[in-house]
């Protein structure tokens, strides 16, 4: 008799993973599903998601017939990827804890959890897809453009890809819900998580508030002319208009907007006009360089990239320092509001080639 291919999946609680359960269990493979518990989300009013999102797992499990397991992984998400994420704030950068989660955490703990369970693959309910041809790991983009989250996935390496399966990559998120709500999952109807995992809904300001002490300080011009107060550094991304709270009719009369933060000095430096030059860039220079085929191509590599998750493709040249693992790329275009912490993504259509963490703009 033919052994079933197993296939531990990552259950969140939400449609999306639900869905690629029922998917696998109907393509044949042996699923089994897996809740990560990584944050003690027990909230000021005393009430715990992970707890609605466990039984929402169980729920859907139940309801495909298939077993399920709930995993503690606190101890190396604080580790890994929460204590990273507040010392990339300590040094007045914007990271995201979502690439440093995949790859330290679903693709890393979970992975080697699946694989004590007897895995031959893992799988989550992203959206992105993975081909393997010619013994390479290809990542593409999902199909739902709106959707597509190899974003996140851009610090993922061959090894690790190997291993991945993703059910829904090749589906639009209307026709998730409608599978969903054809086969009457429990979770048909829920609502799209949003923000990073851990804030969740809460005020981000207050949350980091709890962690890391703001030190408040002088927003000042280029010229170093004192416009205002901020509350702390680390609350502010470059590029942002909102909540500087300096009066309009100053200046020009037009809005203000955050273009760097001198941490030595403690100053957020604000210029006025939305197309105010300084916050524009030439390039970038990326640390945490992964080429996900593990071969660097010959350069300048012209490709295209993304600079935060909701942004078109731009085109780009990349020259790599392979042993340092950093690369300078350069951009077709000047672009507005590129952020030290977020990720620089390459692709070169469909297939998504790694990618790094930025670290300086060029200007
Ligand atoms: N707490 C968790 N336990 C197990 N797997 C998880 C957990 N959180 C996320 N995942 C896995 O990672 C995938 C992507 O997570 P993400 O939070 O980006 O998506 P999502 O929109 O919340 O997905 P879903 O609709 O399945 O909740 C999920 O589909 C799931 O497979």
């Amino acid at each position: 008799m033919n052994k079933q291919t197993r296939v531990v999946l990552g259950m969140s609680g939400g449609v999306d993973s639900s869905v690629s359960a029922l998917l696998l269990k109907e393509q044949g493979y042996e699923v089994i599903g897996v809740f990560m518990k990584n944050w003690d989300d027990t909230d000021e009013w005393g009430h715990c998601t992970a707890e609605e999102d466990a039984e929402d797992v169980r729920r859907v499990c139940d309801q495909i017939g298939i077993p399920y397991y709930t995993v503690n992984f606190e101890k190396p998400y604080m580790d890994k990827v929460f204590q990273y994420f507040l010392d990339e704030y300590r040094k007045g950068r914007t990271p995201n804890p979502d690439v440093m989660c995949n790859r330290e955490i679903k693709f890393g703990e979970f992975l080697n959890k699946a694989l004590e369970l007897g895995a031959d693959y893992i799988a989550t309910g992203h959206y992105a897809q993975v081909d393997h041809i010619d013994g390479i790991h290809r990542l593409r983009r999902g199909v739902d453009a709106n959707k597509d989250q190899t974003y996140f996935l851009n610090a993922l390496n061959q090894y690790q890809l190997s291993k991945a399966m993703f059910p829904i990559g090749h589906l639009p998120k209307p026709e998730v819900r409608a599978i969903a709500e054809r086969a009457g999952l429990a979770t048909a109807k829920k609502k799209d998580s949003t923000g990073v995992c851990f804030i969740g809904e809460r005020d981000f300001k207050e949350f980091l508030s709890g962690y890391l002490p703001a030190n408040p300080g002088e927003m000042q011009t280029m010229e170093g002319e004192v416009k205002g107060r901020h509350d702390g550094l680390m609350y502010y991304t470059l590029g942002q208009r909102q909540g500087l709270g300096i009066g309009g009719g100053s200046g020009s009369g037009e809005p203000w907007f955050v273009s760097g933060k001198k941490l030595d000095s403690n100053v957020l430096v604000v210029v006025q006009g939305e197309q105010h030059p300084s916050l524009y860039s030439l390039g970038l220079r990326a640390t945490d360089l992964n080429w996900i085929s593990g071969d660097l191509p010959e350069q300048p590599y012209r490709c295209t990239a993304k600079f935060r998750y909701r942004q078109p493709d731009q085109g780009v040249s990349v020259t790599f320092n392979a042993s340092e693992g950093t690369c300078e790329v350069t951009f077709d275009k000047p672009q507005k509001a590129v952020t030290p912490g977020q990720s620089v993504v390459f692709y070169d259509g469909e297939v998504c080639l790694g990618g790094g963490i930025i670290d300086q703009i060029i200007r």
